[in-house]
């Protein structure tokens, strides 16, 4: 839009780059372990340790509801899972790999689509 004062960043796409970055994660093949909210009644210790659950199902919930406030704070929720997958799972472990390769991923695609 004309006339908007030049330092402004252009947030105009922020939500349909939301959409393609969430479908992208979902389409993973490293994706399994993240796209329900962990049951914690099978895993022990997930609800103790982990103190902000968050999967890709949930950050879709919240996207058609329209709870993020712009880009950042969708970035925020994605980070949580991988940040949460560090914390409850060893690095040599499947998951602990999967969670690895995901944050890879994520991070290679949004600064394509951002930068
Ligand atoms: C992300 N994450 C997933 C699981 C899990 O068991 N997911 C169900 C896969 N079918 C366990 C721990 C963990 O941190």
């Amino acid at each position: 839009c004309a006339k908007k004062v030049k330092l402004a960043k252009d947030d105009t796409n922020d939500l349909a780059t939301c959409r393609v970055l969430l479908a992208e994660l979902e389409g993973h093949q490293d994706a399994w372990p993240f796209l329900s909210p962990v049951n914690h009644k099978a895993v022990p210790g997930y609800r103790k340790v982990i103190k902000k659950p968050m999967d890709f199902s949930t950050i879709r919930e919240k996207l058609a509801n329209n709870r993020y406030l712009n880009l950042e704070t969708f970035i925020i929720d994605v980070n949580l899972v991988f940040d949460n997958c560090e914390k409850f799972n060893e690095d040599n472990s499947e998951i602990g790999r999967a969670g690895h390769n995901m944050r890879r991923f994520f991070d290679k695609r949004w600064t394509e689509l951002l930068r």
